[in-house]
């Protein structure tokens, strides 16, 4: 078959592809298609931010997990990943964090220093705190103070200033680099805004913009050595796009590796060994994969405060009515940053606090009212790997994330699950930590090892399986293949030491300029509906 012909086609509607419709929709002679393989982002428990955990493992997951980990004892963890119009926007923790700007100006590539993303920053955001040097207001993504109110959030904060770290009133403010704080979170009246509710729905109604749901591209159409298109399927009827431009692949850290080598773009041997053609010998497709490891203490309690209480007539109003309540909490409402050890320049372990019981990386239904709070390691040496099971574009990836392979990683999480008991013993959490439920048994180092072995789950972030510098260039192009470019977290060299939605809708700003020629970024502007109703599908 032949597909339409458009000048871009994207494959992924997650957090870069939204941004990426967007944006390069915005010139009216320009024609873009949107190829997502899940639905519209039409289910309720999107919207309601304390939802999402009700997503998990449903059709609008790809519900993977890792295989065994062989540093964690043989454990296989849940990875869930969005598989819906905003991918994984639709379904996270809304922690509005951009990182470190050491982070990117140690990735050493012309144009992705902090300064020179920081306007891409601010052009997306619409903060409700107001524009200043450092933040946006007026862009599409709405970033907000939380509304859930917990009062456990706020012991928790408290409790980490009593151990004597500083208060944090915007983490992403120059000078907070250290600190515990209540987080910022991509959320709108109280509502989730991810981003496809942010960039792309206010993009829908344009004539040159398409956007086909449910469809799974399973391979990249190479001819010549430059991409020409894409091919998969939406259900059993087979699906063809061609792109007279580019084809700019947006399908996350697990996939976007994955379809790369179903496209014959890998490790030559590999790709051999399961039949797939070889188009370009490419060994870091799908290596140098990274995350943040995490593990929580658990304590319950009789004060029925816990987001188990959620969801009561009066909660329901306050949630439609006022946009606020336990119905509008993002789980990690708090959290920070800390030195594990003083001599390091930047921190390397980041805090998240739940009012909640968290258990088994949040599939667990919760039984008691309870806080749940841990660090999660930043700058982590492991790197793992995402390899073809199969040459089957509908097979599930083999994803090995080698969490503390380098043994580094372990010794920086026994410093944070000790940093985490200090915070658990001060009087401002004292009503909340009553019992202990999950705890090391001790504090020396031989238990906390293997607490964070047992307990470890990931922190959601996975990156770097396509990585600038190596498998693509400076602009995200793939090296050795014309007209084809990778943008989400999977190009990052180096992961950031922070939640990765906002780095990768940066990422994406920039792509889009890059892709469009642009050299210097428009101030923030909001996405405009413009033109009649068009070409969507969604
Ligand atoms: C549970 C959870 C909680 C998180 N919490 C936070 C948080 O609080 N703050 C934060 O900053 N970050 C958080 N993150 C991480 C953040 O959401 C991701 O880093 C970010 O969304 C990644 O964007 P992406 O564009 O790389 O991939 P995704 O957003 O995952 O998008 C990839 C898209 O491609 C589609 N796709 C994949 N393969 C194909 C294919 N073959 N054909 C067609 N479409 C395809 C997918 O369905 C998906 O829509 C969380 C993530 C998860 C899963």
């Amino acid at each position: 078959m032949t597909g339409a012909e458009y000048d871009h086609v994207i494959v992924g509607a997650g957090s870069a592809g939204c941004v990426l419709a967007a944006r390069l929709s915005e010139d009216p002679g320009v024609s873009v298609c949107l190829v997502e393989a899940g639905p519209a982002d039409t289910h309720a428990d999107i919207r309601v931010p304390l939802g999402a955990g009700r997503l998990f493992r449903t059709r609008l997951d790809w519900d993977y997990d890792t295989h065994d980990e062989p540093f964690l004892g043989g454990r296989r963890l849940y990875l869930p990943r969005g598989r819906v119009l905003g991918g994984s926007s639709s379904l996270n923790g809304m922690v509005y964090m951009r990182g470190h700007r050491s982070d990117y100006d140690g990735w050493g590539l012309p144009g992705w220093t902090f300064a020179d993303l920081l306007p891409y920053f601010t052009r997306s955001e619409d903060n409700e705190r107001g524009a200043s040097s450092h933040h946006g207001a007026g862009g599409d993504l709405s970033v907000s103070d939380g509304r859930s109110g917990n009062p456990m959030s706020a012991a928790f904060v408290d409790a980490a200033v009593q151990a004597g770290h500083p208060a944090v009133g915007d983490f992403n403010a120059p000078d907070a680099a250290e600190g515990f704080g209540h987080y910022q979170l991509t959320q709108r009246g109280g509502r989730r805004c991810s981003n496809a509710e942010a960039f792309l729905r206010p993009a829908l109604r344009r004539p040159n913009l398409t956007v086909e749901t449910d469809v799974q591209v399973h391979r990249i159409i190479v001819e010549g050595g430059r991409a020409r298109g894409v091919v998969g399927a939406r259900l059993d009827d087979p699906f063809e796009a061609r792109a007279e431009r580019e084809v700019i692949v947006c399908a996350g850290a697990y996939n976007s590796p994955q379809l790369l080598m179903l496209s014959g773009i890998g490790p030559a041997d590999d790709l051999a060994a399961l039949g797939v053609p070889v188009v370009a010998d490419h060994p870091m497709v799908g290596r140098g994969l990274q995350d943040h490891p995490s593990a929580n203490l658990v304590f319950t309690h009789a004060l029925p405060v816990s987001l188990l209480a959620a969801g009561g007539p009066e909660h329901v109003r306050r949630f439609e009515e006022e946009g606020a309540g336990p119905l509008t909490s993002n789980v990690p409402e708090a959290g920070g940053f800390v030195r594990a050890r003083s001599a390091l320049p930047v921190p390397d372990l980041q805090f998240h606090a739940a009012p909640l019981m968290l258990l088994d990386g949040g599939l667990a239904a919760p039984t008691h009212h309870a806080i749940s709070f841990g660090p999660c390691v930043l700058g982590a040496r492991s790197r793992g790997s995402v390899t073809l099971a199969s040459a089957d574009p509908t097979a599930k990836p083999r994803i090995r994330h080698d969490y503390y392979g380098d043994d580094d990683d372990l010794r920086t999480m026994v410093a944070g699950l000790r940093i985490a008991l200090d915070i658990a013993r001060q009087s401002a959490l004292a009503p909340y930590t009553e019992t202990p439920y999950l705890v090391p048994e001790s504090e020396s180092d031989a238990d906390l090892r293997e607490y964070a072995r047992r307990r470890t789950q990931t922190l959601f972030h996975p990156a770097g399986t396509c990585a600038m510098g190596t498998v693509l260039d400076a602009e995200l192009r793939v090296r050795g293949i014309d007209g084809l470019r990778v943008v989400d977290a999977s190009v990052m060299p180096a992961l950031v030491r922070g939640n990765t939605n906002a780095p990768v809708t940066a990422i994406a700003e920039r792509a889009a300029d890059l892709v469009r020629g642009v050299t210097a970024p428009a101030p923030p502007v909001r996405t405009g509906a413009g033109g009649a109703a068009g070409a969507s599908r969604a």
